[in-house]
């Protein structure tokens, strides 16, 4: 059943995608925590497989989970990988939820997204805005799936009492981020284009769509740190959202990243590429409310994503997301 306060230490934690962008972030926060990490690779446990994820969690039985892995990507990805945005998301929900069920786990954390709300929803976006109109095109697949999921921990819940809770978070960025050129996320791809353009001289960097869409951002190690202290302290049904409560038009984001990466060319918009939804502010009344804030600036959270992007030998090696 349900208490909060919820106690980490000494149990042990499964991070499911502890590899990518998120999960791996969570790792480092809770090296702080005093718990019995538990991880297991892709090419052991596919997530979408679900006799192996049923075994696995049989012979392991966390306590805790954290279920950070997904497809991810960026706006091409999801309106071009319609089906595995779809299949992956529902399956990886699905058998991780159901495992976490029957091995009785203590508590679980479902990992969202701010795609789940209408595209023209009122902002910034209220927790009870989810299904309450038509979802953004490009990304309704990955929304359907993550609302499968959603949907999923509550009624595990209402029927059976389990400590399963959903955050939404707002679109991150930071170390680990995939910064392939096609099917990565905006910080990644336009860190990666300004720093080439730097290099080779070139003196127009595009940027996608018309600029105009509205987006907030929010650094990884916040988001990690913001998923420990709800692991910890928040227990209900109703979804909670993580962001900063402040967004930013594309165009002037784009402006902070090249002043950053130390671009100086100019910036043009390319607008036969998709904008996708107009606005996605969060309202973050609730998470504020549980006593909790971001505290990296954008700015400072570029900085180091830049850092990261060069320090992980992504500016001259091949991409792992790729
Ligand atoms: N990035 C963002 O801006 C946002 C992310 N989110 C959510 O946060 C969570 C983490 O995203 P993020 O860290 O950015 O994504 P990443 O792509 O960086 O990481 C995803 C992780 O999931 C793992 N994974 C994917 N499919 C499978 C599978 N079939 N079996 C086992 N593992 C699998 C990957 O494993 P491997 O490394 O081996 O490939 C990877 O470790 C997701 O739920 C995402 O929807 C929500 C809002 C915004
Ligand atoms: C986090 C969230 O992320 C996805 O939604 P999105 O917010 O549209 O994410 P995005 O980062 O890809 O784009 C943000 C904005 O930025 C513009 N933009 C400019 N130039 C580039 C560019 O070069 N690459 C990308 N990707 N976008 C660009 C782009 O046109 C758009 O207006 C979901 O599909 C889903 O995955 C999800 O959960």
């Amino acid at each position: 059943m349900a208490s909060v306060p919820f106690e980490l230490k000494g149990k042990s934690v499964y991070v499911a995608g502890h590899r990518g962008m998120v999960g791996s972030a969570i790792v480092r926060r809770l090296a702080r925590e005093n718990v019995n990490l538990v991880t297991v690779e892709r090419h052991e446990v596919d997530l979408c497989n679900q006799a192996a994820v049923f075994d696995w969690f049989a012979k392991m039985r966390p306590q805790v989970i954290f279920l950070a892995a997904a497809k991810v990507g960026g706006i091409v990805a999801n309106n071009t990988l319609r089906a595995e945005f779809i299949y992956d998301n529902i399956a990886i929900a699905a058998n991780v939820i159901h495992a976490a069920h029957l091995n009785r786990a203590e508590k679980l954390m479902f990992l969202g997204s701010s795609c789940i709300y209408p595209k023209l929803a009122p902002q910034p976006l209220r927790e009870d805005a989810v299904l309450t109109g038509p979802l953004e095109p490009t990304n309704e697949p990955y929304a359907i799936a993550k609302i499968a999921g959603i949907k999923m921990a509550e009624a595990y819940r209402s029927q059976y009492g389990s400590d399963f809770i959903s955050v939404m978070p707002t679109n991150l960025y930071g170390p680990g981020d995939n910064y392939h050129p096609e099917l990565s996320h905006v910080v990644a791809a336009l860190i990666r284009r300004f720093h080439e353009a730097k290099l080779s001289g070139a003196r127009t960097v595009a940027v996608w769509g018309t600029g105009t869409p509205r987006r907030e951002f929010l650094y990884v190690d916040d988001m990690a740190d913001a998923c420990v202290h709800l692991m910890k302290t928040y227990s209900s049904s109703e979804l909670i959202n993580i962001g900063t409560g402040e967004d930013i038009a594309i165009a002037e984001f784009a402006r902070v990243v090249a002043e950053i990466v130390g671009y100086r060319g100019e910036i043009s918009f390319d607008p036969s590429r998709p904008d996708g939804t107009p606005r996605k502010l969060l309202d973050i009344g609730r998470l504020d409310k549980l006593g909790w804030r971001a505290t990296t600036s954008l700015k400072d959270g570029i900085a180091r994503a830049y850092g990261a992007y060069l320090a992980e030998g992504q500016a001259n090696g091949p991409q792992p997301h790729a």
